[in-house]
C-alpha cells in the first residue's frame, strides 16, 4: 500500500469537539460480521494531567476512537499510559481536558456503560467463577431483568470468554490464599467477563496480558479483538487497552495504536497498519525480523544518557504535534473534571433490598468457605482462652484483684483482637467494593448492611476466648449470670469491631488502618475506670470515658458478677475500688449498644465522604 494512502489513515485520530467528522468515515476497515447494536464515538482531550506536586505527566493528548476499534495504548514505562487511560475512563477525574461520548459530555451512566478491567484482579477468593458472575449479573442487571434472564446472561458470558471448563472452580488465589484456584489467564478472562455482563459499549483494560505467557496473552488479545469487532457474535465495542510489549501475533490483533513517548507526549495515534509507513516517512524503517511493537517503543523512548535516542523521540513528538495542530481539540470543560460521587446503581442495577440480599449471601459464602482462617481463629481463641483460664484458675472468687484483673484483661484482649482483625481484612474488601461501586455493581448501604449482618456469626466466635476462662476461673456458676456475661461480651465484641471499621475506613491501605487502630483503642483502655481515680479526671477529658467500649463493658461485667457475689467484703472492695454503682448496669448496656452502632455509623459516614470526594479510583 502506498505510504501516502497509509498516512491518510492517521487523519481520523484527533478530531473536532462536536464530532463533525462523519463517524462512518472514521470507522476502521475491519470485518463487520456480527455487527449489532449502536455505534459510538469516544473523543478525548487530556490537555494536562499533573501530580498534586505540580509535575506534569501528560501533555496535550487528544484523539478519537469508535466502535469496532481495538486500540493498543503503548509507550515506555512511566510514560503515563495507565494515567491516560484512567483519565479517558474518568477513573481519574482531576485533569484539564474533556471527554465526550457521541459528542456529549458523559453523565453518571458513563461508569455503568463502560467496563474497566484492572491490571490486578481482586475477587472474593472463596466464590466460584459462576457465583462471582451471578453476584455481578444480579446486582448490575437485577433492576430490569428477571433472575432467569440474569442467569442466562451469566451462561452467555461464560461461553463468550471461554470459561465453561472452570465455571464451578473456586477463584482462589488471594494474596494469602491457601487455595490456588483459577490460572492467571482464567482470572483475566473472568475479569473481562464480569465487565461484559452489562453489555458495555466501551471497555478499558490495564495490561490484560501481564503475567501471562505469550500463548495465553495471544488468546486474551484475540478474544478482545473479537469483542471489539463483534466477530464472536456479540455487539461491536470500543476497546482500549494499555499493553507493554506485545508479541508479533498479539500485535496483529490491534486495529489502532496510541503511542506515548517518554514524558507523556503523544507520538502517534492512528491505525496499526499506518504506523510503520509513517515512521518510514520520517526516516525510521523497521528492521527485518524485528518485533514491530519493540521497534515502535525504541523509537519513542528517551533513556537517560542516550541523547540521540532522546532527540529522536522529541523530534517524532514534535512532528506528530504539527499534524495535530490542524485538528480542533475538545475544549476543556472546566479546569478539572468534577465527576465525583457520580457512580450509581441506577439504570438496570438491582434495588436496595436485592443488593443487600446479594451482599449478605456473598459475605456469608466467603467467610464460611474460608475454612483455613476459620480453624486458625478458633484454635487461637481456644488457646488464648486456656492461657487466661490457667492464670486465673479458681481465682475469681478468692482474690478481688484477680477477679478485676481477669475481667479487664479479657475486655482489652477482645478489643485488640476484634479491632485489628477487622482493620486488616476490611481495606482489601473495600478496594473490591470501590471497583464494584463505579460500575454500578454495588452501593454503600447494601454492602455495609450485608457486611454487618454476615459479620454476626463470625464475631460470635470470639466468645470462645471468654467462655473458657469463665468456667476455669470459677466465676458464678449460674446460667442467668453466664448468659448475661456472654451477652455483655457480644456487645463488647461488636463495639470493638466497629472501632476497627472506623480505623480502616480512612484508607484502602491496611497498614494505615492498623496504625490508626491503636490510636482509637489506647484512650479506650486508658479511660476504662480501672487505672485511675474517676474523680481525678479533669472535666475536659471526662467525655472520653463516654466513648470507651472498655469503660462500659468492664463496668457491666463487674456489676454482673458482683450481683451474684452476695453482700460480702469482696463485693464492697471491687465496687469501692472501681467507684461503680450497681444501678449502672442498664445504662452500661445502653451505652455499649450505642457505641457499637455509633462507631459503625461513623465509619459509614467516612466511607460515604471518601466516595463523594475521591478524584481517582
Ligand atoms: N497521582 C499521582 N501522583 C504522583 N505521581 C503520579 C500520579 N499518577 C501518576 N504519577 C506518575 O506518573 C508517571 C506515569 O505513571 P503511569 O503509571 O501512568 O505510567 P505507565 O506508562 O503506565 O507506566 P508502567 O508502564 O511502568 O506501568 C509515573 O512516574 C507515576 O509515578
Amino acid at each position: 500500500m502506498p505510504v501516502q494512502k497509509e498516512l491518510s489513515d492517521l487523519e481520523h485520530g484527533p478530531v473536532n469537539a462536536a464530532g463533525s467528522v462523519a463517524m462512518e468515515k472514521a470507522l476502521p476497515q475491519t470485518p463487520m460480521e456480527g455487527r449489532k447494536g449502536e455505534d459510538h464515538v469516544l473523543d478525548f482531550n487530556v490537555a494536562n494531567f499533573s501530580t498534586p506536586k505540580g509535575k506534569q505527566i501528560l501533555h496535550d493528548i487528544a484523539g478519537r476512537t469508535v466502535t469496532g476499534e481495538f486500540t493498543a495504548l503503548m509507550g515506555p514505562s512511566g510514560a503515563g499510559k495507565t494515567t491516560l487511560m484512567d483519565c479517558i475512563a474518568l477513573r481519574q477525574r482531576s485533569f484539564e481536558g474533556a471527554i465526550h461520548v457521541d459528542g456529549r459530555s458523559p453523565k453518571s451512566d458513563y461508569f455503568t456503560q463502560t467496563g474497566y478491567v484492572h491490571q490486578k484482579e481482586l475477587f472474593f477468593s472463596s466464590l466460584t467463577s459462576r457465583e462471582h458472575l451471578v453476584f455481578h449479573a444480579i446486582n448490575r442487571l437485577g433492576g430490569k431483568y428477571t433472575k432467569d434472564q440474569c442467569m442466562k446472561r451469566v451462561d452467555e458470558v461464560i461461553n463468550e470468554v471461554e470459561l465453561a471448563r472452570c465455571a464451578d472452580t473456586i477463584i482462589g488465589g488471594g494474596e494469602f490464599a491457601l487455595v490456588k484456584g483459577l490460572s492467571g489467564g482464567e482470572r483475566k478472562r473472568l475479569s473481562i467477563g464480569t465487565e461484559l455482563l452489562s453489555h458495555p459499549k466501551i471497555i478499558f483494560l490495564d495490561e490484560p496480558t501481564s503475567g501471562l505467557d505469550s500463548v495465553m496473552g495471544e488468546l486474551v488479545t484475540n478474544l478482545l479483538a473479537a469483542l471489539a469487532t463483534g466477530k464472536n457474535g456479540g455487539p461491536r465495542r470500543v476497546i482500549m487497552c494499555v499493553i507493554h510489549t506485545p508479541s508479533s501475533r498479539m500485535w496483529s490483533h490491534f486495529s489502532h495504536v496510541l503511542l506515548l513517548a517518554t514524558g507523556g507526549f503523544m507520538a502517534y495515534h492512528g491505525t496499526r497498519e499506518a504506523l510503520f509507513p509513517y515512521f518510514k516517512s520520517l526516516g525510521y524503517d523497521v528492521p527485518p525480523n524485528y518485533n514491530p511493537a519493540d521497534f515502535a517503543l525504541e523509537v519513542v523512548s528517551a533513556k537517560p544518557g542516550a541523547e540521540v535516542q532522546g532527540k529522536t523521540a522529541v523530534w517524532i513528538v514534535e512532528n506528530f504535534a504539527k499534524r495535530m495542530e490542524k485538528f480542533n481539540r475538545l475544549p476543556p470543560e472546566t479546569n478539572h473534571h468534577t465527576f465525583t460521587g457520580v457512580a450509581t446503581s441506577g439504570g438496570t442495577g438491582a434495588g436496595f433490598l436485592l443488593q443487600t440480599k446479594m451482599n449478605i449471601w456473598r459475605a456469608v459464602t466467603q467467610s464460611s468457605r474460608d475454612k483455613g482462617t476459620l480453624y486458625a481463629l478458633v484454635g487461637m481463641l481456644l488457646i488464648l482462652g486456656m492461657v487466661f483460664g490457667l492464670l486465673f484458675l479458681n481465682q475469681a472468687h478468692s482474690s478481688w484483684r484477680n477477679l478485676m484483673g481477669m475481667m479487664f484483661a479479657l475486655v482489652v484482649a477482645v478489643l485488640i483482637l476484634c479491632s485489628m482483625n477487622v482493620a486488616l481484612k476490611f481495606p482489601v474488601e473495600w478496594s473490591i467494593f470501590m471497583r464494584e461501586y463505579y460500575t454500578g455493581a454495588n452501593a454503600l448501604g447494601p454492602y455495609f448492611i450485608g457486611r454487618t449482618i454476615a459479620d454476626i456469626p463470625f464475631l460470635a466466635l470470639f466468645l470462645l476466648l471468654v467462655i473458657v476462662p469463665y468456667w476455669m476461673s470459677g466465676l458464678t456458676a449460674s446460667f442467668a449470670s453466664f448468659i448475661r456475661y456472654c451477652f455483655i461480651f457480644f456487645l463488647i465484641i461488636n463495639g470493638s469491631a466497629s472501632t476497627g471499621y472506623l480505623a480502616s475506613s480512612f484508607s484502602a491501605d491496611p497498614v494505615l488502618g492498623l496504625a490508626i487502630t491503636p490510636v482509637i483503642d489506647t484512650p479506650m483502655i486508658l479511660f476504662s475506670g480501672m487505672l485511675y481515680e474517676r474523680a481525678s479526671v479533669p472535666l475536659y477529658l471526662k467525655w472520653i470515658q463516654n466513648i470507651s467500649v472498655v469503660n462500659y463493658g468492664f463496668a457491666a461485667l463487674v456489676i454482673n458478677e458482683c450481683n451474684s457475689l452476695g453482700d460480702g467484703p469482696m463485693r464492697w472492695l471491687v465496687l469501692h475500688f472501681l467507684q461503680i454503682d450497681l444501678g449502672m448496669f442498664g445504662a452500661c448496656i445502653g451505652w455499649l449498644f450505642g457505641l457499637a452502632l455509633g462507631y459503625r455509623f461513623a465509619s459509614f459516614l467516612v466511607l460515604k465522604l471518601r466516595i463523594r470526594y475521591s478524584t481517582s479510583l
